[in-house]
């Protein structure tokens, strides 16, 4: 095949593929959009009605920002329903929807002449207020109360995706094209390592361990490609920050991103140290607030011209609060005509400084989705690293990869891949190009430090092929070591099971129907017999962070916190696709699936356990009934095999449920 065959069927498999996936995710939200009334969407979580406008300011790019608090009108609590929304969610600002039962779709519907309404991005969810980026200049309601927001679909994600693939269809510049190819896998990869930049290594970090110094050696040496397979705990993020200060000490300029912002994050803040010059984007509103110091929208505002930007924003937020104030329609659009003068001078300078800013960093930090963003078109890397690449959709890395001589992927393919609604299985581009370039390209780690031995063993023999081992420092770990807790039959020992054996069935919640909400499930009796090890290993002296409830249905955690709240009890919990990365001395984990019919949903994919049972430092708790859960398949068996063996298995004592 032709090179130029081979590039176009690629990108247009890649462009299918993401066709397909937004299709599903805005039909879904369409239908319930269609479906339920914004009171009922409220009351799940997707929603809010009877808000108010409580202030209007700018924001980056010269954003109008909104902040939205309960209109004191209808309700007599200033604090905000419990709801879903999170910083970068695309949301419809519209009026009306409140009171009345209405679609959430009709009341918001531009077309049909009903209430304006405008889509936004939420920068900043608090306890009181929610604050939103208009997408467009013109955007302040006229009225400022009576106002709702609905979760949309987040179409931009696509759309750069789909730029994404288009750019590297149309332009594919002679610098770009050996790494296309070993991506794509249409040539081998070529693992032959730069002399150069091996030679007289000597580590920042002397504390690595051999599979750590490995990773990095191959990293830097190779001219294309290098995956770095780091299970959980092995210090993958330490090999990363190594690599990466080895680049900038050997001249190269290194784009770092990654699937969350979180990830992102980890590495900022453990870089920041070095004094190396380095930049963040992302919203401030998404990046932890160390790093805040080091984002983009700090130091354009600190820049050169940072004073001038200060000013012309104040001058901006005068002027939109001004139209609050007016009914008139000569006076406002007068206002709005200056508001765009403003902020024309506003982006100028903005800019001027953005430009500098990038110009002298020689590291750039952001997720794959901000390396689309137009800051950093036509900017060039010698090397792309992209953390938690498992856990990307192929497409998204591609958007990383657009301006890079050589990539870095950091990952594990055990754990979960993105979440798609598409019925077939995914295989993230980490996964795909170890099938198709084989184990040369990839370093393991090996060494994990966190997990007792025991409880590293089932994951280790299941999915690292029996070589994930524990650092000695961590392998006999127990709860009864830490210093404030006392020994007791629950402290001593690293895995506890509390066989339900088919006795105590699960609830499901058929009131919303599928659509709303696949993860009803819940299992009352599990969620007593949580509470009680919880308040046991308390009463042991464990401290409440130390622990975290893992399960994976939203139904059950918003039970068992229900349930712990009567007790005075506040533990991290959520569901296992929300604690990928996360760490704690003792984890209990609620398996929920109870029935005749021994189906285990949700919680049948592999990768889910893995995740779920690798959290834990000193103590696993499994919570479950293996009747259930033991006939799901093979491997579930040999999990529910090894429980039995190895595990204290605890009876279910009917004085638990008091
Ligand atoms: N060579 C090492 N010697 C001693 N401790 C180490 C070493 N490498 C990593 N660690 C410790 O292991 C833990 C995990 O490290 P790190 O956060 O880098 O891992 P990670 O692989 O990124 O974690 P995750 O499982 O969340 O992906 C940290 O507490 C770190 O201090």
């Amino acid at each position: 095949m032709s090179e130029e065959a081979w590039i176009e069927e690629y990108s247009e498999k890649e462009l299918n593929f993401i066709e397909e996936i937004q299709k599903v995710e805005i039909e879904e939200a369409e239908t319930l959009l269609k479906k339920y009334s914004l009171p009922t969407l409220q009351k799940n979580g997707i929603a809010l009605v009877n808000l108010r406008i409580s202030s209007i300011r700018t924001g980056f790019g010269g954003k109008t920002v909104i902040e939205l608090e309960r209109d004191p009108a209808f309700s007599n609590s200033d604090i905000l329903p419990v709801n879903s929304f999170s910083p970068g969610d695309v949301v419809r600002l519209s009026q009306g929807g409140g009171k009345s039962d209405t679609r959430a779709s009709k009341s918001v519907d531009k077309n049909k002449g009903t209430d304006p309404s405008t889509e936004g991005v939420i920068t900043r969810v608090q306890e009181k207020s929610i604050s939103i980026a208009l997408n467009s200049e013109e955007d302040v309601p006229s009225l400022a109360e009576g106002l709702s927001i609905v979760k949309l679909a987040n179409r931009t994600t696509y759309e750069r995706m789909k730029d994404t693939m288009i750019e590297w269809k149309k332009n594919l510049p002679e610098y770009r094209m050996p790494l296309f190819y070993t991506l794509t896998g249409k040539r081998e990869a070529d693992t032959s390592l730069e002399e150069d930049m091996i030679s007289e290594l000597n580590f920042f970090n002397n504390e690595l361990n051999d599979g750590q110094k490995e990773a990095v050696r191959f990293s830097l040496g190779v001219q294309e490609l290098a995956l770095i397979h780091g299970p959980p705990g092995t210090g993958k993020t330490h090999t990363l920050v190594e690599i990466i200060r080895q680049l900038v000490k050997k001249g190269k300029r290194v784009l770092v991103s990654g699937a969350s912002n979180l990830s992102v994050d980890n590495i900022v803040d453990r870089i920041s140290q070095y004094g190396i010059p380095m930049v963040r984007l992302g919203h401030p509103a998404r990046l932890l607030p160390s790093v805040l110091n080091h984002s983009l929208d700090f130091l354009s505002r600190s820049g050169n011209c940072g004073e001038v930007i200060n000013g012309i924003s104040e001058d901006i937020d005068i002027e939109l609060n001004k139209i609050r104030k007016t009914k008139s329609g000569k006076e406002r659009r007068e206002i709005y005509k200056h508001v765009r003068e403003l902020r024309k001078d506003y982006r100028r300078y903005e800019s001027q400084n953005v430009s500098e800013c990038l110009r002298t960093s020689d590291i750039v930090f952001c997720t794959l989705h901000g390396a689309g963003s137009r800051q950093l078109r036509n900017e060039k890397f010698d090397v792309v690293i992209i953390d938690e690449a498992s856990q990307a959709l192929e497409p998204q890395c591609w958007i990383a990869l657009l301006g890079a001589k050589k990539a870095i992927l950091a990952g594990d393919h055990m754990q979960l891949s993105p979440n798609l609604q598409t019925k077939n299985p995914y295989f993230s581009m980490f996964e795909r190009l170890l099938k198709i370039q084989g184990d040369k390209v990839k370093r393991f780690l090996n060494i994990q430090y966190r997990m007792h031995e025991l409880i590293n063993r089932f994951p280790s023999n299941t999915f690292y092929e029996g070589k994930l081992i524990p650092a000695p420092a961590v392998a006999k770990r127990l709860l009864m070591d830490l210093p404030y807790v006392e020994e007791t039959e629950l402290t001593d020992a690293p895995i506890y099971f509390y066989d339900t054996d088919g006795n105590y069935q699960e609830d499901g919640d058929k009131d919303m129907g599928t659509t709303l909400y696949q993860d009803s499930k819940s299992n009352k009796w599990e969620a007593q017999i949580v509470c009680h090890h919880v308040s046991e290993l308390l009463s042991a002296g464990l401290k409440e962070e130390d622990m975290a409830i893992v399960t994976p249905y939203n139904a059950q955690v918003a039970l068992i916190r229900s349930m712990l709240k009567l007790r005075g009890i506040e533990v991290e919990m959520g569901s296992v696709d929300r604690v990928q990365g996360r760490e704690k001395e003792a984890i209990i984990f609620s398996l929920v699936r109870s029935n005749d019919f021994r189906e285990v949903g949700f919680l049948a994919e592999k990768k889910r356990l893995n995740v779920a049972i690798t959290r834990p430092k000193r103590q696993l708790c499994v919570v479950g009934d293996g009747n259930t859960v033991k006939w799901a398949s093979d491997f579930f068996q040999r999990w529910m095999n090894f429980l039995e063996e190895e595990a204290v298995v605890m009876e279910v004592e009917p004085s638990i449920f008091e």
